[in-house]
């Protein structure tokens, strides 16, 4: 892991989880029309890097584009097997995804919870297999209306941050993601304050388990409702080092334009 980091030497990241939308066909289209767009607005991908997350059966197609064409463009698998092979009937083991070159992994998104009953312990044990195979997990964390009502807005993603990094393998990677379950989809994002108060209580958590040099390190996105209407405020916050982005990352000029969220920070 690099030596110590300031925030302002943390390159933002900017990633698209496109969820269950965009099959193979559709995802080189807009991949290229992204890189396109970006281009012509000479984006400088030193300032700000970006990832998209497609489905799984999009990712060869993906590969192939961005390969072929060296694009800039980052991109990762929206979830991945704890185990690396065997009878897990529709898993998908890290090994298959780093042989096509994804740099991430999401892993613990809410929705994998939600619908797939998905445990802190689960989430950890994806955390470790992700870094066996050199893939560097996103870790989503967040808390759900209830528990902001009862416990705050820290309480339940720190706990849940301290048990998946008990995956982590020393010196591998990981990036974080803040994603309060109340501001997913419902256009009701988390004011840039809430969001730095818990990306920091976040980065805490890091230094605890796994040092301070990872902690400075370490990128900690928030996700949840984010437009290019917002991205600026949580860019302006120290410890938001970039944004976990749904439905506005399947609208081009909508995810372009948060990439490129400088323009209206004004730096
Ligand atoms: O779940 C999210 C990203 O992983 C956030 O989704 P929305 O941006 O649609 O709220």
């Amino acid at each position: 892991m690099a030596d110590m980091i300031s925030q302002n030497q943390r390159v933002p990241l900017i990633a698209g989880n496109w969820k269950m939308n965009l099959d193979h066909l559709q995802s080189i289209a807009f991949v290229q029309k992204l890189a396109w767009t970006l281009k012509d607005a000479r984006h400088d991908f030193a300032t700000a890097e970006v990832a998209v997350f497609p489905p799984f059966t999009d990712l060869r197609s993906v590969q192939t584009l961005v390969n072929a064409d060296d694009l800039p463009i980052a991109f990762g698998g929206q979830d991945l097997s704890a185990h690396d092979s065997g009878a897990y009937t529709g898993e998908i083991s890290g090994a298959f995804l780093k042989a096509l070159d994804t740099k991430y992994v999401i892993v613990g998104h809410s929705e994998r919870r939600q619908y797939h009953g998905e445990t802190d312990a689960d989430i950890a044990a994806k955390v470790a297999a992700a870094h066996r195979h050199g893939i560097v997990p996103i870790i989503c964390v967040g808390e759900t209306a209830e528990d902001l009502e009862q416990h705050g807005p820290s309480a339940v993603p720190v706990a849940q941050l301290r048990v998946a990094l008990e995956g982590a393998a020393t010196g591998s990677d990981i990036v974080v993601a803040y994603e309060p379950v109340w501001a997913i989809g419902s256009g009701l994002a988390a004011t840039s304050e809430q969001a730095q108060q818990v990306c920091a209580a976040l980065r805490g958590v890091v230094a605890e388990v796994l040092g301070d040099d990872v902690a400075e390190a370490t990128r900690i996105l928030y996700g949840g409702s984010v437009k290019a209407s917002n991205i600026a405020g949580f860019m302006r916050e120290a410890d938001v080092d970039g944004a976990l982005v749904g439905g506005a990352s399947l609208l081009l000029e909508e995810f372009a334009s948060i990439v490129r969220f400088q323009k209206h920070v004004g730096t």
